[in-house]
């Protein structure tokens, strides 16, 4: 579903609670693209309306134009328009475009008590009210369309919203914020039909504004898809969490605004997230003091230059089939919680490529019917330890797997720079500078820094600091063939119960 364009015409509001402002906030809050058509200027803040300075509108109208020369229009809200001569221009505009979608939030008096709009442009609006599908007065805005005292109770609300819904065949949303009492009712009707949406009286002074963000809110759940009824379910039930959000932003002396992005900033945050590009160069860079370090080991170098000896290379060997064994599983574990079916399908083929090229390169060195039979050193252990404790959630343990391919790849295409037919570990060398292993490196470090940019703070965070372990843990790993310091075996959690489907 695209965003929908929405555009308000209305007055302004520069304390941000109402008119234009509001609409704007409510458009965004509600999931829409947001524009915006000046009317009036108006001087006022929660305490209330100073002056109000209508541009001319000619201007207006060379506004409207504006919009709607570039621009398709999906739905409009129309609030203060000021003047007969305003609420003209507008129908001229609206029968030129026909826009979609058109809610009328027929504005008249403020909550202060100022008024809006031209006593003498009563008429004018009545002539306006039949290009919208909908219309959303409250009391008293309700009281001057159907040129009648004010509703004294809700059921006279509702009788004089349908006499507007039939006069003007079009849907009335009827609001109850100016009743006495507890609750705060609104309904929907039109074509005989009534649709009540009951809701209690919040205790609260910031109210300003209301009307304006819940007709936006309408306009812009309307042109998402929903249908009427829908949308204004919905709209009341944003609109209700951001009245009780709305003390906490602690705008004003008066009546103070809703907190239009309340729920959003409590359920999604207002924090931007890196690139999957950023994370790879950050996380990269994290793990630079490691990677020299590594590149400086007497394993390392010695095995790219060949003079290694080959005690340590078949102890390394024995270790990295130890190791490779259960860095298959914890692939395997990544595929069964992988989030989509390329990436399952990669993490299986990874443990697979793990199993039958690797361990085929170990056989060719390891003499036969040996295979896993020497114990686990410190640093093997600790690895697996913790890449089993990884396991815990997918972002996490794909992080854990990263260093492996990544530092592989890495050393592996640096060090094949020194081979030669005649180099004693020239097949080992062949394998991690092999392109098919580039590109399955590549595609890990797709995956976990698309995963890490999608992950909140705190799980990237987490993920973050696997990877680093792990990344210590390789250079641990490529230290101990030639210290042998830690040749002990520690206690080795298995991956097998938790593997087993
Ligand atoms: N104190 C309140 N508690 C809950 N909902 C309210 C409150 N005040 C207004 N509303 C709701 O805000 C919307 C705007 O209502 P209303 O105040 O009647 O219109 P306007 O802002 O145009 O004067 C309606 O959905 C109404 O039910
Ligand atoms: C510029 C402008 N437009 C409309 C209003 C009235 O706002 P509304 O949402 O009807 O709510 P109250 O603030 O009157 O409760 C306004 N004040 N300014």
């Amino acid at each position: 579903m695209s965003i929908p364009r929405v555009l308000s015409i209305a007055g302004t509001d520069p304390s941000g609670g109402a008119g234009i402002q509001a609409d704007l906030k409510s458009i965004a809050a509600n999931g829409g693209y947001g524009m915006a058509v000046v009317t009036a200027l108006v001087a006022q803040n929660t305490k209330g309306v100073r002056s109000v300075h209508l541009p001319p509108v000619t201007f207006l109208a060379e506004q409207l134009a504006a919009v709607s020369d570039d621009v398709e229009i999906d739905a409009v809200k129309i609030g203060m328009l000021g003047s007969a001569q305003v609420i003209d221009t507008v129908i001229q505009w609206l029968d030129r475009v026909r826009p979609a979608i058109v809610v009328l939030d027929p504005v008249m008096v403020a909550t202060s008590g100022d008024r809006l709009l031209d006593p003498d442009a009563e008429q004018a609006l009545r002539d306006l009210i039949s290009r919208a599908q909908l219309v959303t007065p409250n009391l008293p805005e309700l009281a001057i369309l159907t040129e009648e005292p004010p509703a004294q109770s809700w059921a006279e609300a509702l009788r004089q919203a349908e006499r507007v819904a039939n006069r003007f065949s079009l849907l009335v949303l009827a609001k109850g914020g100016h009743l006495e009492g507890e609750l705060a009712p609104d309904a929907l009707l039109g074509g005989g039909r009534v649709l009540e949406f009951p809701a209690r009286r919040i205790i609260t002074n910031n109210t300003h504004g209301t009307g304006c963000s819940l007709s936006s809110a309408l306009a812009t759940r309307r042109a998402l898809g929903e249908d009427w009824p829908l949308a204004v379910e919905h709209s009341k039930r944003w609109l209700t969490e951001s009245i009780q959000h709305g003390a906490a932003l602690d705008v004003g002396q008066g009546h103070g605004p809703i907190s239009h992005f309340a729920g959003l900033w409590a359920r999604g945050g207002t924090e931007t997230s890196p690139s999957p590009e950023q994370l790879r160069e950050d996380w990269w860079q994290q793990i630079a003091g490691i990677r020299a370090e590594t590149d400086a080991l007497a394993f390392v170098r010695q095995l790219g230059d060949g003079s290694l000896s080959r005690e340590d290379f078949l102890w390394y060997l024995a270790q990295d089939a130890l190791y490779l064994r259960d860095y298959a599983r914890a692939l395997a574990l990544a595929s069964q919680l992988a989030p989509s079916p390329e990436e399952q399908a990669f993490w299986a083929a990874s443990a697979a490529g793990a199993i039958e090229a690797e361990l085929v390169l170990h056989q060719s060195w390891i003499p036969a019917g040996t295979m896993f039979q020497t114990e686990a050193s410190r640093s093997t252990t600790e690895y697996l330890n913790h890449l089993h404790a990884a396991g815990e959630s997918y972002s996490v343990l794909v992080a854990a797997l990263l260093p492996c391919f990544w530092l592989y790849q890495d050393i592996g295409t640096r060090l094949q720079q020194g081979s030669h037919p005649e180099h004693p570990y020239r097949s080992w060398l062949e394998t991690y500078a092999d392109p098919e292993f580039a590109e399955a490196s590549e595609q890990a470090i797709g995956i976990v820094t698309r995963t890490a940019a999608a992950a909140n703070a705190s799980e990237r965070l987490r993920m973050l600091g696997a990877f680093q372990r792990s990344a210590e843990h390789e250079r641990a790993f490529f230290a101990a063939p030639t210290l042998r310091k830690d040749a002990a075996g520690g206690k080795r959690f298995c991956f097998e119960p938790r593997q087993k489907l």
